[in-house]
């Protein structure tokens, strides 16, 4: 997250006034993520201290998605998934609105996410995203993925013109994947469900080597559940130098297989889907390194990374390049 909206000490003391969460002690932005604008706040009931994230829902999300995040948080936390829950004001409500941005409180959640994530730390990221793959199954409310294929083209569209001056060549580059991949060959037959999207190792908490929880729901959608694995093999099996990384690929691949195991059809379609995910967040990135709002705190990720990443999956010809054998093989 960022700060893109300030919120005034006595604006939020009043807000805070249609929760029964205590007097405001103090607040603070949060300059990571790029998304949404976080607060970390700490209020006092009775003597005890207690701290919450207040989120005001910036650019990318749609208000009319907000309910399917905060009902699935919820979900997922009635179906033994450690997550953060929305909190709910005197009126059962638990958006509402601040500074003129959509806003929620949502429940703070310990631990950290890992700034150089091991072998460790993926193989309980592989093991919690096929837990949060089944807890999903039942959620009856639905939401598309607007980040699937056809919402690549609007964003290079936003972005191409400027994109040789991020790299010499960016924008042929990217064209030509973009033609091959909305050429008729993204999948449409694999198992969907409810996917996170975004899990990232800054959206993953952890104490010690023990995963403590996952955050941040707002790009969590409906689609295929093998394109979610592809999104966490792009941010969690590569190295600082963008080099894969194929033993923490391994572990990861190996922890999701061991709850829910990907079908022959969804490991053959993953090198597709990879490169995919790498597009998918090498334009998001490309957009917002391009535009970056005056005054606002926050720290544009490198678009660049992608795009080592993209070739990388360009070069790969089964998912034994990941690490595995592929199911149907025998070892
Ligand atoms: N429920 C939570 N508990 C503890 N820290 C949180 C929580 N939600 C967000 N944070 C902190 O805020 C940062 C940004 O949150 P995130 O949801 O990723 O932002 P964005 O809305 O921009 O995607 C996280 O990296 C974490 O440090
Ligand atoms: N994970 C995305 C950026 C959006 O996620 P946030 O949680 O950091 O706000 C990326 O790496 O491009």
């Amino acid at each position: 997250m960022a700060v893109y909206t300030d919120v005034a000490a006595d604006e939020l003391a009043d807000f805070l006034k249609q929760y029964d969460l205590g007097e405001l002690l103090s607040y603070k932005g949060i300059a990571e993520g790029v998304e949404n604008t976080n607060f970390l706040l700490h209020t006092s009931q009775g003597g005890k201290q207690a701290s919450f994230i207040l989120t005001l829902y910036e650019k990318r999300v749609a208000k009319n998605d907000l309910p399917f995040f905060l009902a699935l948080m919820t979900h997922l936390a009635e179906h033994g998934i450690n997550c953060p829950l929305p909190v709910k004001g005197r009126d059962g409500e638990a958006l509402r609105e601040l500074s003129g941005r959509p806003a929620a409180i949502i429940t703070f959640l310990e631990g950290m996410w890992p700034r150089k994530p091991n072998v460790t730390h993926c193989a309980g990221v592989g093991a919690a995203l096929a837990k949060m793959h089944l807890a999903g199954a039942n959620f009856a409310v639905r939401r598309a993925n607007a980040l699937s294929v056809s919402g690549w083209r609007p964003l290079f569209d936003a972005a191409s013109h400027r994109a040789d001056e991020v790299q010499p060549g960016l924008r042929t580059f990217l064209a030509a994947e973009l033609d091959h991949l909305s050429s008729g060959i993204w999948p449409t037959d694999l198992p969907e469900g409810v996917i996170h999207a975004d899990l990232f190792n800054d959206n993953v908490f952890f104490l010690g080597d023990q995963l403590s929880g996952i955050i941040d729901f707002t790009f969590a959608c409906n689609d295929m559940l093998a394109y979610d694995v592809a999104i966490c093999l792009n941010a969690w099996c590569f190295e600082p130098d963008h080099s894969f990384n194929v033993t923490k690929a391994r572990a990861f691949l190996n922890a999701y297989g061991r709850l829910r195991k990907l079908s022959e059809a969804e490991e053959a379609a993953l090198p597709l889907l990879a490169r995919g995910a790498a597009i998918r967040f090498l334009l998001t990135r490309l957009v917002d390194w391009l535009n970056v709002p005056p005054g606002a705190l926050v720290k544009p990720k490198d678009p660049l990374e992608y795009v080592r990443k993209l070739r990388f999956h360009q070069s790969v010809r089964s998912v034994r390049d990941y690490g595995l054998m592929p199911s149907g093989l025998v070892a």
